[in-house]
């Protein structure tokens, strides 16, 4: 991948950024900075080389127009705190004020757009309509830097479609993580199992028929086992369900019988009344959810069992926690699963954690970060990159 250095040299010059600012938030206080914090060598770097500074971003999945709860102004605030500089927030992303913010910026100061989904180019699999954004926002700067990790799998007008029509390089972030997981792409030490859970179903159980050639254990928790429990034929109340899904993950656990694949699936569930820190919930086996109830964990038999298939394991990749873990009533499935890592790991395994939410549960729940071999910012794209898929943000930024 071409690098920073490639770019020559950087003083006067507008490097635009792409960052991964996609960070938990309750109203409008951050609850986990980790993804802004990951950004800083890179930024500091291009501001030592007196670059002008011009990061995107974005945050949540709006729909392709403005809406003030997806406004980036607490990122800009947070990374105005730890920059020790006032970055400040452009009312749009290549409209007047971003111009104008542009324009006003010093050599080694930092401006960051609003958020980039904002447009619905951004999004559009119409490559016209993102080739047309990418052209207006390279209007704003001489060099693009890519150094979101969490949004290379992502075919979109600011990680992908940018890179083709100003000099690009990989950011510090991005190389340095492909560099880590690349340690489980090749020939991964077995057993090598894989623990998926979060709630970005559709979008990742499309990872699991690859996996099913890698990896030599699935355990499946959170939002995703419900899908396979409907599979299986069981009732899963009002829990997420992708029932567009079930036909495929039928076929899932048909091909990693053949494999020879274990699918491990919790035995246990906390069911809850509704969606809410204090919803009354009971322990129930997996089989038996009941009707207008939900799973918002994977219960304390099942915790012991994730835990006991991690146990000899040699490589873990682990991406989306096991329940709605920033509810303390929904966390214990979460915790369970991040402290068998962390003994498997203690015991030689080499371990992955990766995603927005996971890296926030780990730190949330109190885990040292030193336990897991690599924390990665990246959820979806961590595990397209260990499938063995290309990355369009990659591809675009090769030598
Ligand atoms: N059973 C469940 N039902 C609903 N949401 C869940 C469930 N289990 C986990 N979640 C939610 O999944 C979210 C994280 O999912 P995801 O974005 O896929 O993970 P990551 O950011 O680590 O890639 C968390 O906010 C968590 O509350
Ligand atoms: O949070 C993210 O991914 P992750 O939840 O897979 O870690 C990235 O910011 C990508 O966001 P997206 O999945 O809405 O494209």
């Amino acid at each position: 991948m071409k690098t920073i250095d490639s770019l020559g040299d950087l003083r006067g010059k507008r490097v635009l950024v792409r960052s991964d600012f996609n960070v938990p938030l309750d109203g409008t206080t951050i609850t986990d900075d980790g993804r802004i914090r990951a950004a800083l060598p890179t930024l500091k770097r291009l501001t030592d080389a007196g670059a002008r500074v011009v990061v995107m971003a974005h945050l949540g999945r709006p729909k392709g127009t403005p809406d003030p709860q997806y406004s980036l102004a607490p990122v800009a605030a947070r990374l105005g705190e730890l920059l020790e500089q006032d970055v400040t927030l452009a009312e749009d992303l290549v409209g007047p004020s971003a111009k104008v913010t542009v324009d006003a910026l010093a050599d080694g100061q930092v401006a960051l757009l609003e958020n980039v989904r904002f447009d619905p180019r951004e999004t559009s699999k119409v490559d016209a309509e993102r080739a047309e954004l990418a052209g207006e926002l390279a209007q704003l700067a001489d060099a693009f830097v890519s150094d979101g990790f969490g949004v290379v799998h992502r075919k979109q007008a600011s990680v992908y479609d940018v890179a083709q029509v100003l000099p690009a390089a990989a950011g510090g972030l991005v190389r340095s993580e492909v560099e880590s997981l690349s340690k489980a792409t090749g020939d991964p030490e077995r057993p090598y199992a894989v623990v998926l859970g979060g709630s970005k179903v559709s979008d990742k159980l499309g990872v699991i028929a690859n996996l099913l050639t890698k990896a030599d254990r699935l355990l499946i928790g959170g939002g995703m086992v419900f899908t396979f429990l409907a599979a299986k034929g069981q009732s899963v109340g009002n829990s997420l369900l992708e029932e567009d899904q079930i036909e495929a993950v039928k076929g899932y656990l048909d091909s990693a019988e053949k494999n020879g694949v274990e699918i491990v699936l919790p035995v246990d569930v906390v069911a809850a009344d509704s969606f809410a820190a204090d919803a009354p919930h009971q322990v129930v086996a997996a089989d038996s959810i009941p009707d207008g109830t939900m799973g918002l964990d994977i219960g304390p038999e099942s915790g012991k069992l994730f835990a006991e298939k991690l146990a000899d394991a040699k490589t873990i990749a682990w991406n989306g926690p096991m329940g709605v873990f920033e509810f303390e009533a929904f966390a214990a499935g979460t915790k369970a699963v991040a402290q068998g890592i962390v003994d498997a790991t203690a015991d030689g395994a080499f371990s992955i954690v990766g995603g927005g939410d996971s890296a926030a549960a780990v730190r949330a729940l109190g885990f040292d970060e030193a336990g897991f071999s690599h924390i990665s910012t990246g959820g979806g794209a961590s595990l397209e990159l260990l499938e063995g898929k290309e990355l369009p943000g990659l591809t675009v930024l090769a030598d």
